[in-house]
């Protein structure tokens, strides 16, 4: 458990963030299927992507993926291609509770032999794999984008190409257009228009140098401690304007809502205060597309003691805990009122705050992180701060130089 304090304020620093754990993981799993011609910089340094890059680099017949959801969809897809081979594939306690009954669905229907070694719907997974030839499928797009990721990757590999028919409600859509985008970054003249994604056999892509932008969701939290400081400037690196990541949306949203400006001068993102902001009533948002800076938002709520509606949550249940009950238990240690629902959260108003918290963080790195920047205001204490590690290694030593204090108590 450590006690976090701030020390200092106005905050001024510069720092440089590992590149997007999604980017990476995409990259590196189209590296390998065409034959490591990319030179990747700038990739993720998470427990996330380290444990996609030593699966994909396992020659075992058991992969153990912790925590990593997107590696473990993609792999689930990535293995189920790779003929002559078998192997199971397990996680976490939390990972064998996180549902992959819609990828492993479509995989069969394609073709694939992929068995539960445990629960139905559920990893361990056992993969033989196969040769596929059948061209389409159809996909409930409703519960997570990574199923669709996984098989626009693999399908590049498909000697006659995939078409994917998106069925329901599409969640999340950034992270789809992220794989489209770079599939056509390298050359793979993938289409996503409405509900279909259309890939083609790709026999080669050419070598080249790709940089991948630094880590947006990663960025949010300090778009919070802007948003709870004053005259305070924060830069950080590897940053664009023009970006594939979702999160991006912050720019925005921090804008709008919590008086962030954000500037991009060469390839960093400079984040300070808007002296001229003034708080609304109540704060509303939708957030199906960004699902990652939920937390972030609703804990940056809380240390301004603001009011607001947030929707479009119903895949944070499924995440590395279910992220809307661990808010409401967390956040209301500062005294907000809280009602969650199954794609919702509300902050109706704030009880008079006594204690100093000891907050929990529920193996999910993104409760300890979003929670951190209240420490700007209350003196806090997390418990199993190392959480962190799973997209963002060198957090708190990055708190440490923009002045916390954080001891191990
Ligand atoms: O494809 C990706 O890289 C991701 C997609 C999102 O998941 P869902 O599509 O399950 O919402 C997101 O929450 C996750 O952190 C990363
Ligand atoms: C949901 C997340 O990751 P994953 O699904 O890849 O475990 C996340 O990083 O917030």
């Amino acid at each position: 458990m450590i006690e976090i304090s701030a020390l200092q304020s106005p905050l001024k620093n510069q720092l440089a963030i590992t590149g997007s754990k999604s980017e990476s993981n995409r990259l590196l799993l189209l590296n390998k299927l065409f034959n490591q011609v990319l030179t990747l910089e700038n990739v993720s340094n998470s427990e996330d992507s380290q444990l996609m890059q030593k699966a994909l680099a396992n020659e075992t017949d058991l992969i153990d993926i912790h925590h990593a959801g997107t590696a473990m969809r993609f792999l689930t897809a990535y293995f189920s291609i790779q003929e002559g081979r078998t192997i199971t594939i397990t996680g976490s306690a939390r990972m064998k509770q996180r549902p992959i009954k819609v990828l492993v669905d479509a995989l069969n229907q394609l073709g694939a032999e992929i068995t539960y070694a445990e629960n139905e719907g559920f990893p361990p997974l056992k993969i033989v794999g196969k040769k596929i030839t059948t061209n389409s499928i159809t996909i409930p797009s409703n519960i997570s984008s990574q199923y669709i990721t996984a098989l626009s990757l693999i399908g590049t590999k498909l000697e006659n190409g995939l078409t994917i028919t998106l069925d329901g409600k599409i969640i999340s859509v950034p992270y789809i257009q992220m794989t489209i985008e770079l599939l056509n970054r390298v050359g793979i003249k993938a289409i996503f228009e409405e509900n279909t994604i259309t890939i083609p056999f790709t026999e080669n892509i050419q070598s080249e140098k790709l940089q991948v932008e630094s880590d947006w969701s990663s960025a949010s939290y300090y778009y919070s401690l802007i948003a709870l400081s004053k005259e305070s400037e924060i830069t950080i690196s590897t940053y664009f304007e023009n970006s594939l990541q979702g999160d991006s949306a912050l720019q925005n949203i921090y804008a709008e809502h919590f008086g962030v400006i954000s500037t991009f001068k060469d390839g960093s993102l400079t984040l300070k205060n808007n002296p001229a902001f003034s708080l609304e009533n109540r704060i509303e948002l939708d957030l199906i597309n960004t699902p990652d800076i939920a937390q972030t938002i609703a804990a940056t709520c809380v240390g301004l003691k603001a009011k607001c509606l947030l929707t479009g949550l119903e895949t944070l249940k499924i995440k590395e805990t279910d992220r809307l009950v661990a808010l409401k238990n967390e956040l209301e240690k500062f005294g907000a009122i809280i009602t969650i629902t199954d794609d919702s959260l509300s902050i109706d108003g704030y009880n008079a705050y006594t204690t100093v918290p000891k907050l929990e963080t529920y193996n999910d790195h993104r409760m300890a992180m979003c929670m951190a920047p209240l420490a700007q205001i209350y003196s806090i204490r997390i418990n199993n701060e190392m959480v962190v590690e799973k997209s963002y290694p060198t957090f708190w030593e990055d708190w440490t130089k923009l002045g916390f204090e954080i001891k191990a108590i």
